[in-house]
């Protein structure tokens, strides 16, 4: 297999000022949408993810044929304070309405640094293509969430086009004090028609309403399908998720480790036309499927950490006699 091509070469064109530098010679930094900026990991083949600053946000991972694999909205707001509408928004240190904080807490409208020098994780030698980044409160943020913390955030490619991020949040906290929050890795994926798409893993699953007020109830019946807006968040999930988008014949499976819940979300056509950064007939192309930790907050304690981690793979959809087979998707 061939491997990634440097990214070095394109940066030249693509910026005015000489890249910065970063620790992979497979990923760069450029000016993105707005001006923003954002990185750009290349792998194998077309392989490729972008990530801005703003947010720590994934907004484009595209496969071997470089095609787009996330959903971003062609009406996304590349402008503080709005949190990008696609991609992979982080929502800490609060998920959803679960706390006092604004819905899905700050880091996903915050600038985030990249980290040139982080703490060691184990990783997979073929990897090439990745960066790390850093969140720390500002005087502000302390001042809503009085709370000293580092987030590091790795997200790579691997050599078959597998995109993974890597969570670690440490409390910093001088003063002795515990904290607690609520996580989840907002995944938009981009499918064909919602209508065609199935979702395995979470059939039986308890799992909260969101459009009934949190209340707790259990999944019935076979895998998931949609046909109005869903709100749910499932709890204690299975650690692999597939997504089966019978028209594209693509199934995308979801590894998550550390975050024990999944949130499966798609507006429908009414909160559609109410959200200004979203078209209209735009959530009949997405779904998001989100790796969480909501129902129990983690607590870290001063010097403690803890990571939460997102394995996402593309691939074709096996069928047999006309139906797909799961369990090749997820135990395979
Ligand atoms: O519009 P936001 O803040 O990005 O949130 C989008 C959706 O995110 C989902 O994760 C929540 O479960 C929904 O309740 C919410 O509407």
């Amino acid at each position: 297999m061939a491997g990634p091509a440097p990214a070095v070469a394109a940066s030249a064109a693509a910026s005015q000022s000489p890249p910065m530098q970063l620790p992979s010679p497979f990923a760069e930094l450029v000016k993105g949408s707005s001006g923003l900026e954002k990185i750009v990991l290349r792998g194998a083949r077309n392989c490729c993810a972008e990530i801005y600053l703003y947010g720590g946000q994934v907004t484009s991972w595209k496969n071997d044929n470089g095609e787009e694999l996330l959903f971003l909205s062609s009406k996304a707001i590349f402008k503080p304070p709005k949190a990008i509408r696609g991609g992979i928004p982080i929502c800490f240190p609060q998920f959803g309405t679960h706390g006092n904080l604004e819905q899905h807490g700050f880091a996903r409208n915050r600038f985030w640094t990249i980290d040139n020098n982080p703490p060691p994780l184990p990783v997979n030698p073929a990897i090439k293509a990745y960066v790390d980044l850093i969140l720390k409160p500002s005087e502000e943020d302390l001042k809503i969430w009085p709370h000293s913390f580092e987030f590091r955030l790795r997200v790579s490619l691997g050599p078959s086009g597998d995109l993974s991020l890597t969570s670690r949040i440490r409390n910093t906290n001088t003063d002795g004090r515990p904290f607690s929050y609520t996580f989840a890795y907002h995944t938009y994926f981009s499918v064909s028609d919602i209508s065609e798409v199935r979702v395995e893993g979470l059939e039986t699953m308890d799992y909260l309403d969101n459009l009934k007020a949190k209340e707790r109830f259990t999944e019935q019946g076979d895998a998931i399908v949609f046909e109005s807006e869903v709100d749910k968040v499932y709890l204690a999930a299975p650690s692999k998720i597939a997504i089966i988008d019978h028209e594209k014949k693509r199934t995308f499976v979801v590894t998550k480790e550390g975050l024990p819940d999944a949130v499966v979300w798609n507006p429908w056509d009414k909160k559609a036309k109410a959200m200004q950064d979203f078209g209209d007939a735009e959530y009949k192309s997405m779904l998001c499927v989100e790796p969480a930790a909501v129902e129990r907050p983690i607590t870290l304690k001063p010097g403690e950490e803890w990571k939460g981690r997102l394995v996402l793979s593309a691939v074709p959809s096996s069928y047999c006699s006309g139906q797909l087979d799961p369990s090749k998707v997820l135990q395979g």
